[in-house]
């Protein structure tokens, strides 16, 4: 194992009966990294998350902690709306794991105060709204300060309050140092914290910085040895100016395209031949700005 790692995983492999979700995965996360995993609903990254967190078994493979006593933090993708206050659950959650009774006092003020809860701390949280519902899910996950935070898609379904309000928090997680591994839908995460973005197909995981370095060289031939292995044809490189809003929503709709941060605000598509059409369509509706346009043809 590296020296510099928090937690490595070597050949991972998971099977759910017959069916193999995850296959030959390996994985390393050092103190303070972010890595975001993507990949299509059903791909597995739910499943990697648990594995790293060490909540379910694998069928194949190592799992290598930095230290016996690495404390590690998870979010699942929702929590319940429960009959009980924040401070009720969070008190159950600490208890469960046997912290001190006054340290855990002080950290549910804390925490209270630094997600900007304190005016509902004693509200039911059946009267709480998503985003209040996921900060409290944050709340558990950061509990015991975790030096490795797993979040399983923690900006999902939340409005643009409630998102901003979590970028934020979760920057300041960051910047005290604690690791960050996430599943995402979209770029926003990674926008904000950085990192590097890996994604599942196919149960494999494939480093999309990669894909995306590859594609990005002016070079006609590394354009061709990065569509390769996705198909032939051209890919089209388009600068365009959109909102956070809009990239996210092309993000779902075209999960191909490989994104990057230009200056200035602007953003970089490389689109496949295959999405060529239908983005610029969605384009259109969405009134989305195009700078430029290159189209770069592979040779067969
Ligand atoms: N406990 C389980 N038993 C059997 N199959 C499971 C179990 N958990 C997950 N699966 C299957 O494993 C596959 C991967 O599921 P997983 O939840 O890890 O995917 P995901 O990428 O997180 O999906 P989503 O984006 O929809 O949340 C799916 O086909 C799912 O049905």
């Amino acid at each position: 194992m590296n020296r510099d790692s928090l937690i490595t995983l070597k050949k991972i492999s998971k099977r759910y009966g017959s069916r193999e979700v995850l296959s030959n995965i390996s994985l390393s996360l050092r103190q303070g990294e972010c890595i975001m995993i993507r990949g299509s609903n059903g791909s597995g990254k739910s499943t990697l998350l648990k594995i790293v967190a060490g909540l379910i078994p694998f069928t194949a493979g190592e799992r290598q902690l930095a230290h016996a006593k690495l404390v590690i933090g998870y979010a699942p993708d929702h929590l319940a709306r429960l009959r009980m206050t924040s401070t009720e659950y969070l008190t159950h959650m600490g208890r469960l794991s046997r912290m001190p009774k006054e340290q855990l006092q002080t950290r549910i003020e804390q925490l209270h105060a630094f997600f900007n809860l304190e005016q509902s701390k004693s509200l039911k949280m059946t009267h709480f709204s998503k985003g209040m519902l996921q900060k409290v899910n944050l709340m558990q996950a950061t509990l015991h300060d975790p030096e490795l935070l797993v979040l399983d898609e923690p900006l999902s379904g939340l409005d643009k309050e409630s998102v901003q309000h979590l970028l934020s928090s979760l920057q300041q997680i960051k910047a005290a140092g604690t690791s960050i591994l996430a599943a995402v839908h979209d770029t926003l995460l990674a926008s904000e914290l950085g990192g590097t973005t890996f994604w599942i197909k196919q149960g494999r995981l494939e480093n999309s910085n990669m894909q995306a370095a590859a594609l990005h060289s002016s070079q006609l031939s590394s354009v061709a040895a990065a569509q390769k292995s996705v198909e032939k044809g051209a890919v089209f490189e388009l600068l365009l100016e959109l909102s956070e809003q809009q990239l996210q929503h092309l993000t779902h709709l075209f999960p191909e395209v490989v994104w990057s941060k230009e200056r200035h605000g602007l953003m970089t598509a490389i689109v496949l031949q295959k999405d060529y059409y239908s983005l610029m369509s969605e384009m259109v509706q969405q009134k989305i700005e195009m700078i430029s346009l290159q189209r770069k043809e592979v040779a067969k």
